[in-house]
């Protein structure tokens, strides 16, 4: 039964606490977090481990007057519950309920929105400056990052400029020496040398001009205080580093805690994982991706694999543990995961490169300057397509489709099923000159039989799945499963043909000009935004050649789409069943 945490609703109340009372607050806090996600599900590993970091920050600084950012956000519920949110917390990633990660328009208290790694240190450093500018000189810029989002190359970005500056800013390198999955590079290297006191003498972080502190145990609630307390009397830009043990408190966490970064339910008691229990069901498409490859590495020597930090979540650690000479974690850094692709490129070697498709958008100018210009053959797998549910707008991949189709030389690719990512994995490691984006989404497929033969796929090619007369649906990707149940259950089947177009680019016009000239009405149907993706591309042909009937696009407005299960989503965006079917209601 909470005591202390049962009177906060905000920083205010918090501050009248002992600090003796504060670490009971702190198990409460815990137990709060534990009870809430056990069943609502979330990011829980981050969270636990910053309680005591998060209750001393609130404790020690005047927030919100004093800006406060999490990196990622993910680690940030206690903050939430800390900051009048305690009593909808239960609502955390629903539909219609609060964020997973902070939001401008959700708090006065989030500062900045996140959910994409390493942006706290730009973001604080731009409201420090404003501050500054603005001639108030007191207020206090902190932003917490994880130790591997400070490895990313936008931090570094962050900490070079911030290093020449009189910024008022205090930066928490929150260090539990994990991101989703182990930390790797150099720094996390010296990061632990620094914690053994094996470091070289100069630390990094004073050569860059930070007043540095540490490391010190971020558990220990009396000394962040203190620590904290003497940092707030100090000007200029500083760097806290502390230890902290990711999944804190719940031992399950403590000792799994790739798997508890985003546990699922599970027994908040005993802390064991709640499984499913259901009989034979398709695989995720990630694991395809991941079994697929070590299938075809073994037989071709010239294939890597590169993740920017999602071994677990892109399936590629099943490469990494088969053949760890060809498979590469290089960290939470998409832009070097693309342009390193391409330099292995340029010698032969064919990468395959896993990138959820959210997180690609941070390497576009290497996808264009870098691989696409020269045409180099990279294989870009995209996982997370589509709408991903409860990460909400940060992280739903539907932008791809339309941020890919104008670049040059890119073959653009999405499957329906398993059979069909296996089988152009296959094609594309063999066959194809230049690069190649294939875009898939999060969950799972529909075959369960799916470790077929490999064959190959003709680039460019589309597939008839089934005729008709009236009406032809046109379709890019899992989606296209939609209609195959649509179709059992209308009155007029004979009316619809099925047209899975397979490729983005390049169209497949002829099979276009033939559907052009047999249906009357066509209907486009994809999970990502309306402009410039699938629908728009066949609009612009159909204009081309001036056909007279109707074209009728689902796809997903022009608006960012907030958070829910993925079903209750396409519902909310219109591309789901029922949309669906009133159009067709209204043609027949
Ligand atoms: C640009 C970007 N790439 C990848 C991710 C996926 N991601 C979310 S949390 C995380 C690990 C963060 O680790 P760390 O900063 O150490 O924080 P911790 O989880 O340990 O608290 C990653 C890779 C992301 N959110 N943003
Ligand atoms: C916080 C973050 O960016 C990741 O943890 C993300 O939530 C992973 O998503 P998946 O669960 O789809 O791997
Ligand atoms: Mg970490």
């Amino acid at each position: 039964m909470s005591t202390f945490l049962n009177n906060i609703q905000t920083p205010d109340d918090l501050r009248q606490l002992k600090v003796k009372e504060l670490s009971i607050l702190a198990q409460e806090l815990r137990e709060f977090i534990i009870d809430i996600v056990s069943t609502k599900e979330g990011h829980l590993g981050a969270s636990l481990g910053v309680v005591e970091l998060t209750i001393a920050l609130h404790y020690v600084f005047d927030t919100p007057k004093d800006k406060l950012i999490w990196d990622v956000g993910h680690q940030a519920y206690g903050h939430k519950i800390l900051t009048e949110r305690k009593d909808i917390f239960e609502t955390n990633r629903q539909l219609n309920g609060i964020s997973g990660f902070p939001k401008r328009s959700e708090s006065k208290y989030d500062n900045f929105g996140t959910g994409h790694s390493s942006t706290s240190i730009s973001a604080i450093l731009g409201m420090a400056i404003a501050s500054q500018l603005k001639g108030d000189f007191k207020r206090q810029h902190i932003a917490v990052i994880g130790d591997a989002s400070i490895a990313s190359g936008m931090a570094f970005e962050g900490l070079n400029h911030l290093g020449v500056t009189k910024a008022n800013v205090l930066i928490i390198l929150n260090d539990n020496a994990i991101g989703i999955d182990p930390s790797v590079g150099a720094l996390k290297n010296y990061l632990t040398n620094v914690k053994k006191g094996t470091a070289k003498d100069e630390n990094i972080f004073e050569c860059l001009n930070m007043n540095y502190t540490g490391p010190i145990d971020g558990h220990d609630l009396d000394l962040l205080l203190t620590e904290l307390e003497r940092l707030k009397t100090i000007e200029g830009p500083k760097l806290l580093h502390v230890i902290t043990t990711k999944g804190k408190g719940l031992q399950k966490a403590e000792e799994n805690q790739v798997a508890y970064h985003a546990p699922g339910k599970f027994n908040k008691e005993t802390g064991e994982r709640i499984k499913r229990v259901s009989k034979a069901e398709p695989p995720k498409y990630q694991d395809v991706f991941g079994h697929t490859l070590v299938e075809l590495a073994q037989q071709n020597q010239k294939i890597v694999g590169i993740t920017p930090a999602m071994p677990t979540g892109s399936s590629l650690k099943y490469m990494m543990e088969e053949i760890p000479e060809r498979a590469f974690d290089v960290g939470i850094a998409e832009q070097h995961a693309v342009t390193l692709a391409a330099g292995m490129a340029t010698q032969g070697l064919t990468p395959f490169c896993n990138i959820y498709s959210t997180f690609l958008q941070r390497a576009y100018d290497q996808l264009i300057h870098d691989v696409a210009l020269q045409n180099l053959s990279v294989i870009f797998c995209l996982d997370r397509a589509g709408l991903v549910g409860q990460d909400g707008p940060t992280h739903h991949g539907v932008f791809d489709l339309a941020y890919l189709r104008c670049i040059p030389n890119l073959t653009i690719f999405s499957p329906m099923n398993e059979i069909e990512l296996r089988n152009i994995m296959y094609t594309a490691q063999q066959d194809l000159k230049g690069p190649i984006a294939i875009r898939y989404p999060r969950g799972r497929g529909v075959t369960i039989d799916w470790r077929t033969p490999f064959s190959k796929i003709e680039i460019g090619k589309s597939v008839e799945l089934k005729k008709g007369n009236k009406i032809a649906f046109l379709t890019l990707g899992h989606i296209g499963n939609l209609i195959f149940q649509l179709i059992s259950e209308v009155d007029t089947p004979e009316s619809i043909g099925h047209y899975d177009m397979r490729f983005l680019k390049p169209l497949d016009n002829q099979i276009l000009d033939k559907v052009f000239t047999q249906y009357e009405h066509i209907i486009t149907l994809e999970d990502g935004c309306e402009i410039g993706g699938l629908g728009s591309s066949i609009i612009e042909y159909a204009n081309k050649m001036e056909f007279a009937g109707t074209i009728k696009v689902f796809a997903i407005k022009d608006a960012f789409i907030e958070q829910g299960t993925i079903e209750e989503l396409h519902n909310i965006c219109g591309i789901g069943m029922k949309s669906i079917k009133k159009y067709l209601e209204d043609i027949f």
